[in-house]
């Protein structure tokens, strides 16, 4: 799906208003329509309603959201804030409407003072601001805000569009923004959603379609996407009745020192789940039993040195589809020479993870050597030792961005929305995962995927795009059965199984 910014909504809009047809009016009442349907789905009419509406069209959807829920008895409050801005054509439309039927039931408030006395159990709409705001929310607007806010934990808060404070496509660092359970977000995802900074605000967002015009959707280029179901099933491809090991590729893992052979383990184990054909680990020596018995189906090739890998780049041939190079790796001076020999003489994409990132930044020069197509997985932390700090996170993913296309990359920065950076320019965040992934090894066995996937043939950007949704999906299912605490990394690979059973159903 799509991510497009506030002013190409605005556009998308404007064409769906001309080439429908349909009024502005109209469209209005079709998405805030879409909202009042989500809360009487979901709330009784006994259910006190305060709506906190500006006087532009987030405020024009808050007041046909009174108007719905009146009419279906709920008793509402619309709480329209007078700030001396001229009202938007559509909120005067509604408003007159509202005035006429249900004057009762509005209350102007001009200073913080007019701050409502709210009954136990009210629920806040707050339909202040949407993608229009264009500075921060100041003076007693702002003061508004805080008060809503200090009243979080008694009363569910529903954002129309967008929490308001919050800008689109820019950073709203210190700013005052509304902390909403429930954001429901008119037909797409926006950038601000993704990006951690932005975690105390949208809360759970729905997105609701409003039937903006498809054309304009299929037509319109857009720099970020949010990964989906559909996605995946044009990416997935089953295997072949007549297929052998061979058909599916041959991994290396380079991997494991002492103290952190279970980051090689769970590497192996998920390279071999995501269905790679044949398997090698290349592990120090004391890794080679514990590789052995730990994932049986792997082959091992074990190091000269005892402890850590140093002589790896003499196993790196043709024979091998892709390797995957990191998981507790371990960063000696004579790893780091290994992996640099070991980049003069393969070709092919690979992927980088944990200890082989940190060697990429003490010795960035080796950056340019990775082979074209490559895949880096750095967290945040890693990322930031590799391409060093920005003041915010929308910073953080123009350079994330930037250094994908300048390194001809895949960039992928983990997180809760995995942001997938390709050397094209698009990224793509992914959409799959939980808290509960936050546990040790849960990107040892990300990396474990991608090589294995890889391994298979799929392209860098299709190996990327499925491993990370599996992944998060495996762990969503994981957690469903086990709960977020007590899923461990292992507990994804072992519902890999049924992630690519659900996602991809087999044909009967
Ligand atoms: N036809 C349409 O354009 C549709 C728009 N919709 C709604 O319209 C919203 C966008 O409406 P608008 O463009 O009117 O924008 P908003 O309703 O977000 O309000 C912005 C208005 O307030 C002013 N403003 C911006 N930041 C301010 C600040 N910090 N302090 C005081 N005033 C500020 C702006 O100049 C603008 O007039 C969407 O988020 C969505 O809720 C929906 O009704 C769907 C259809
Ligand atoms: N809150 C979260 N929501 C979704 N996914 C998460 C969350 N926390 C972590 N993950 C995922 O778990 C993985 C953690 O990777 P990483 O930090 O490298 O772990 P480790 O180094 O312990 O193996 C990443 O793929 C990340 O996207
Ligand atoms: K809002």
């Amino acid at each position: 799906m799509k991510i497009f910014t506030a002013a190409q909504i605005r556009e998308a809009d404007a064409y769906t208003i001309s080439n429908e047809p349909i009024s502005s009016t109209s469209l209005m009442e079709r998405a805030a329509g879409r909202c009042a349907a989500w809360i009487e789905d979901r709330y009784t009419p006994a259910q006190p309603i305060y709506i906190f509406c500006g006087k532009g069209n987030n405020g024009g959807d808050g007041l046909v959201i009174a108007l719905q829920l009146l009419q279906q008895g709920y008793p509402v409050t619309a709480c329209l804030l007078e700030y001396g801005s001229r009202a938007s054509e559509d909120y005067t439309i509604h408003f007159r409407q509202l005035h006429q039927q249900y004057p009762g039931r509005i209350r102007e408030i001009a200073d913080v003072t007019g701050f409502p006395e709210l009954p136990p159990g009210a629920v806040i709409i707050d339909a202040i601001f949407g993608t229009g705001l264009n500075k921060p929310i100041e003076g007693w607007l702002a003061g508004i805000v805080h008060k809503i806010n200090d009243v979080k934990r008694q009363h569910t808060i529903i954002a129309v569009d967008m929490p308001s404070g919050l800008m689109a496509d820019g950073s709203s660092r210190n700013m005052p923004v509304i902390h909403a359970q429930y954001t429901l977000s008119f037909q797409f995802y926006k950038l601000a959603f993704l990006l951690p900074e932005n975690a105390a605000f949208a809360g759970q967002v729905h997105v609701l379609p409003i039937g903006l015009h498809p054309e304009y959707i299929t037509q319109t280029p857009a720099r970020y996407h949010i990964t989906d179901i559909d996605m995946m099933r044009t990416i997935y491809q089953p295997r072949q009745p007549f297929a052998h090991k061979g058909t599916y590729g041959h991994a290396l893992l380079i991997a494991g020192s002492r103290g952190t052979m279970g980051a090689a383990v769970l590497a192996a184990r998920a390279c071999l789940r995501a269905g790679a054909g044949l398997l090698t680990c290349h592990v120090p020596q004391c890794g080679y039993e514990i590789m052995q018995l730990g994932e049986p189906a792997a082959m091992c090739s074990t190091d000269e040195q005892p402890d850590f890998n140093t002589h790896f780049h003499e196993q790196a041939d043709a024979r091998y589809k892709t390797i995957g190079i990191g998981p507790g790796l371990g960063t000696s001076a004579a790893t780091a020479r290994s992996f640099e020999k070991l980049l003069a003489v393969y070709k092919r994409p690979m992927v980088i993870d944990a200890d082989a990132l940190n060697i990429l930044s003490v010795y960035p020069y080796l950056l340019y050597q990775l082979p074209a197509g490559s895949i880096l997985t750095p967290h945040p932390k890693e990322f930031e030792r590799l391409f060093g700090s920005t003041t915010n996170d929308f910073e953080r993913l123009e350079l994330l961005s930037r250094q994908a296309v300048r390194l001809q990359l895949y960039i992928l920065l983990k997180g809760r929305y995995t942001a997938i950076a390709c050397p094209d320019g698009a990224v793509y965040f992914n959409a799959t995962g939980n808290p509960g992934m936050a546990t040790g090894g849960s990107g040892d066995v990300l990396t474990g995927i991608l090589t294995g996937l890889l391994a298979q043939d799929y392209s860098p950007k299709a190996a990327i795009l499925l491993g990370v949704w599996l992944h998060g999906y495996a762990g969503d299912l994981a957690s469903a059965e086990l709960s977020q605490e007590a899923m461990t990394a292992g507990d994804i690979i072992n519902f890999m199984g049924k992630a690519f059973l659900s996602c991809f159903p087999p044909e009967m």
